[in-house]
């Protein structure tokens, strides 16, 4: 389905560059020229540089690319062509228009003597039935879009063609990708458990003693039907307390698992064939394993049955992940009848031995009390603040006020470092760690990050002040799931590990470490190995703000005994917890413990000391980088403390020498293959890898001191790719939630986006930039020295935010790039409210006609976006049979079926959040492998008393039916 616009009349077309009230009409025939120029009227002019596959025609930046417009009289009568134009160009002058073929290399001697560019072809007459060609040319200078209107002005019709040519160089023309995108289909079947024949586990590590299992929480079926038929369980209306604080995150647990189960139908296969490996194993492709998608590891089983009848579903057990690949054991029975030529059925399965801890820590919680649950219920402390002697010598007088309280502190209620991004948290962390560790003999630490990479800049820190430490007090736990080579070589001295695969230490082990570094998920390995509540005196939460409340209990309601010092440090204003159910976000798993502990100490507790310390001194940021998310963010709070010196990056020639936040506009295209939901940019890559070579050009910048930011992981592949050439393995390149807590010198932002309506879904699924302002606030306050932004800025100027930081910029001279969007009025996306209320589908507002207003008003073609379609420009034009018929791919507006289901799941593995989210839920949690199923299927005996007894409605570990269905 494409879309057809009158050709003008002679009124509408008279004020040069204003836009009349046009008509717009659906059309079938997607690409037949003639069909519509039947319909519509003497003239057929034909439209240049159509698309192919969809896509603008892709020429090389330098290369001169020629197409033709033709303009037919099909009327029996002679008509007059007054003109034919170029209205405009972006860039300006890009494309010429000629009478002949143009030369389209130095050797094409006879056409560059003949060729004479034109900007408007005038006055002659088509007799009946005569055809003019004239040629459109373009030679791109840069990468990027190029787009031209060209205005026909013939007998009493005006007629427009756009054309569209997307220039590449060598990096972005590498990336150049002719895997159409399809959605993956799943068959939305889900298994009766009981049915299914159990398959073959692969043999378990040895576990140490532990005496039960861990109980497998099986979702209830009556909560089960009430989420699933849209029902709102009436706990989640009530106030959360002491009572129902259980049941309160259990539902809220059971709807995020429910989406989660959603997603992995997404991954299900239809006919699929496997193949016999040995005697032993079948083996069974799945496309996007290498990506995550499916995240599947050995452990984890799928259900297969066959396609052509209706047989029993089968569990394979997966022994072994290779690339592409899993190999696979069931019942014998499956072995003997299969035959390589079989077709099944496949379905995958969530692993729920994270959501299990999850269920068990806040079931257990109950334990820590209103000290630790409701601490405005428990009465007024008042702590001695002890008198120390800094052994960082930089630490300022709050930081330092902070670390005598923690010294000072005796048990509970928790403690509270609260500070906006660089004001010196994890410093001040560091410092109250290492004197603990150098005061207090008896003092045995844990210290939770919300992920991998933050549990590992903890280590890195404290290694700063290794001549304090004997390295054979610190452990760095992890989780089995970690690949070894993702550690960094320093920190492998930290871990336990067995044939390169980590391991939880013996119980013996572990009682002599002082210092024990986690991720909170992780953590659960230490109750499962035997330690118990109370072994260790202080419990520092990092990152709070990152994890969800059932998160944070992993650790707490595990380990924390009644004279556990509890520390939490984190800023509500960054990255909050990641929870795939919108509505679960929106009831309060998306609320971390840290947000609402701050919320009752400012209610019962205001400014009182002993319970919260605000940091406001950031010392990472240079001013003109902290400006904009200090007002924005922390209402101007902020004191800058760092010098503000630019003077190494005149390698990239900043156009302010003394404002290093650089923004670089680019008109791209965002585009993505295969199965892969992930969304890329190939052109943005280009310009991020030729930035990078320009700062690391004659070693002025170190490759380690440059963090590149996207938020797809299609991105950061891409990226990492197109570096791979200029081996830069120190370069960091991830996703926002990969940079939470960390810093670099220089930071690069790839915003990938380039269509206007992905924003409208992302937003819906809180996903990208343009949806979520702590994702805005985490990437642009990694920067210490310069912060440059690569994007469309016709895009990002749709938010807020992002708008205030484009003209920031530009105020500042400091926009290089496209031409910029005028600063004109325009509604902007609305804007999750900032109290973690970031709406379900209801509260989203995308304004698609103010979306298109904004576009209507521009009066270039400067900003025209191939990718948005003719009525988002408001632009009359028939741009033609392509762009028409293939904007409806391009342009990514979903078909009606692939529209976020009405039930609202998040998991919908169409775009990037699900993805995204199961990457980061696994660096965060170390998710679902079987390890887990290793070390904590079972828990020693005290850290799981016999006499508790689970909530009616939970079942223990008894009721659950053999089939291994639930792990
Ligand atoms: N008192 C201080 N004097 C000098 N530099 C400091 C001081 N406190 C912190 N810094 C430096 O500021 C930077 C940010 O510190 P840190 O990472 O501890 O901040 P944070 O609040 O944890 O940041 P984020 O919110 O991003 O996690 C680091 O480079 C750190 O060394």
């Amino acid at each position: 389905m494409g879309t057809y616009l009158r050709n003008y009349s002679d009124d509408e077309f008279s004020v040069a560059g204003e836009k009349p009230e046009v008509e717009f009409m659906d059309y079938q025939n997607d690409d037949t020229l003639q069909d519509y120029a039947s319909e519509d009227g003497p003239v057929v002019v034909t439209v240049p540089f159509p698309f192919e596959d969809g896509k603008p025609k892709s020429v090389l930046v330098g290369e001169t690319s020629a197409d033709t417009i033709s303009i037919e009289n099909t009327s029996p009568e002679p008509v007059t062509l007054w003109s034919v134009r170029i209205f405009s160009s972006n860039p300006e002058d890009s494309y010429v228009l000629s009478m002949m073929r143009p030369p389209l290399n130095d050797a094409d001697e006879e056409a560059k003597q003949a060729f004479l560019g034109l900007t408007s072809v005038e006055d002659r007459t088509l007799m009946p039935g005569q055809t003019l060609t004239i040629w459109l040319s373009c030679m791109p200078k840069d990468i990027g879009l190029h787009t031209s209107i060209v205005h026909v002005d013939i007998g009493e019709e005006k007629i427009e063609r756009v054309a569209f040519l997307l220039a590449d160089d060598n990096i972005s023309k590498a990336l150049f990708s002719d895997k159409p995108y399809s959605r993956r289909r799943g068959q939305n079947k889900k298994f009766e458990p009981a049915s299914i024949v159990p398959g073959c586990r692969p043999t378990r590590q040895h576990t140490q003693g532990f005496k039960y299992k861990l109980p497998q929480f099986a979702i209830p079926a009556d909560i089960r039907e009430l989420i699933e038929s849209k029902q709102r369980p009436d706990v989640l209306s009530e106030e959360l307390s002491m009572i129902n604080y259980a049941q309160f995150f259990s539902t809220l647990l059971v709807m995020e698992e429910l989406n989660l189960e959603e997603e992995m139908r997404a991954y299900d296969m239809d006919s699929v064939s496997m193949r016999r490996r040995g005697m032993n194993f079948l083996s069974l492709e799945v496309p996007g394993l290498a990506e995550r998608r499916p995240s599947l590891v050995q452990g984890d089983f799928i259900v297969a049955r066959y396609a052509r009848n209706d047989a029993r579903p089968y569990q394979g057990f997966i022994h072994k992940v290779e690339a592409d690949e899993i190999f696979l054991q069931f019942d014998y029975q499956f072995h003997i009848n299969h035959n390589d030529r079989n077709q099944y059925h496949v379905s995958f399965t969530y692993n729920r031995v994270n959501m299990r801890r999850l269920y068990k820590s806040i079931h257990e919680a109950e334990f820590l009390g209103p000290d630790i649950l409701f601490p405005c219920q428990s009465p007024c402390r008042a702590v001695k603040m002890c008198p120390f002697k800094p052994l960082n010598p930089h630490i300022n007088t709050e930081q330092a006020d902070a670390v005598a309280m923690i010294l000072g502190c005796k048990g509970v209620p928790p403690y509270v470092i609260y500070g906006p991004p660089g004001t010196g948290k994890t410093m001040t962390i560091i410092e109250a760690i290492l004197q603990l560790y150098t005061a207090k003999k008896r003092a045995n630490i844990l210290i939770c990050a919300a992920s991998n990479t933050a549990a590992d800049h903890v280590l890195e820190k404290l290694l700063h002040a290794s001549y304090l430490i004997r390295p054979s007090d610190i452990f760095r736990l992890n989780a089995q799931s970690r690949q070894y080579e993702d550690v960094n070589a320093d920190f492998i001295k930290f871990c336990f590990f067995e044939d390169r695969v980590f391991k939880c230490p013996p119980l013996q082990a572990l009682l002599r470490y002082k210092i024990v570094i986690s991720t909170y998920m992780s953590s659960s390995l230490l109750q499962a190995e035997g330690i118990r509540r109370g072994h260790f005196t202080h419990i520092f939460l990092d990152e709070a703000g990152q994890a969800s409340e059932p998160e944070a209990m992993v650790p707490l309601s595990g380990l924390c005994g009644r004279d556990t010092v509890v520390v939490l440090a984190g800023d509500p204003m960054q990255l909050g917890p990641v929870v795939y159910c919108k509505q679960a976000d929106k009831d309060g798993l998306g609320i971390s413990y840290l947000q609402r502990l701050l919320f009752y100490f400012e209610q019962y507790q205001s400014g009182n000391p002993n319970y919260v310390t605000k940091l406001v001194r950031n010392y990472r940021c240079h001013p003109a980088i902290l400006d904009l998310p200090s007002e924005l963010f922390y209402g101007g709070e902020l004191i800058a403390c760092k010098e503000g010196e630019v003077s190494s990056y005149d390698c990239i020639g900043l156009p302010n020498k003394s404002f290093p936040v650089l923004f670089v506009g680019i008109q791209g295209c965002d585009e993505r293959e295969g199965t892969n939901p992930s969304w890329f940019n190939r052109i943005e890559v280009s310009k991020v890898v030729s930035i990078i070579r320009n700062l690391t050009k004659g070693g002025a910048v170190s490759e380690a001191d440059i963090g590149v930011i996207t938020p797809y992981r299609q991105q950061v592949a891409k990226i990492k790719k197109a570096l791979e050439a200029f081996e830069m393995p120190d370069l960091k390149v991830g996703s926002v939630e990969q940079f939470q807590g960390q810093e670099r010198e220089v930071i690069i932002i790839s915003t990938v986006r380039s269509t206007v309506k992905h924003n409208e879904f992302d937003k819906f699924f809180n996903l990208g930039f343009l949806s979520n302002y702590k994702r805005f606030n985490v990437a642009i306050t990694r920067a210490k020295s310069l912060l440059i932004i690569v994007g469309n800025p016709h895009i990002i100027t749709m938010d807020q935010h992002w708008d205030r930081l484009l003209r920031y910029c530009a105020d500042n001279g400091s926009y290089q790039g496209c031409p910029l969007p005028p600063p004109e009025s325009h509604s902007y996306f609305d804007e999750p409210k900032h109290d973690e209320d970031q709406g379900g589908p209801a509260g989203w507002d995308y304004n698609q006609e103010e979306a298109t207003n904004y576009s209507y008003k521009q009066k270039e073609a400067t900003n025209y976006s191939y990718n948005q379609e003719p009525s988002d420009l408001g632009f009359k034009r028939d741009s033609g049979a392509h762009s028409a018929a293939t904007n409806d791919r391009w342009s990514e507006e979903l078909p009606e079926d692939e529209n976020p289901p009405s039930n609202y799941t998040e998991a919908d593995p169409e775009e990037e959040t699900p993805k995204q989210r199961v990457e980061e839920g696994a660096e965060q949690g170390d998710v679902p492998p079987n390890q887990w199923s290793t070390n904590d299927d079972q828990v020693q005996q005290d850290a799981y008393p016999a006499k508790y007894t689970f909530p009616s409605g939970w079942c223990d570990v008894s009721s659950i039916p053999a089939t291994g269905w639930d792990d």
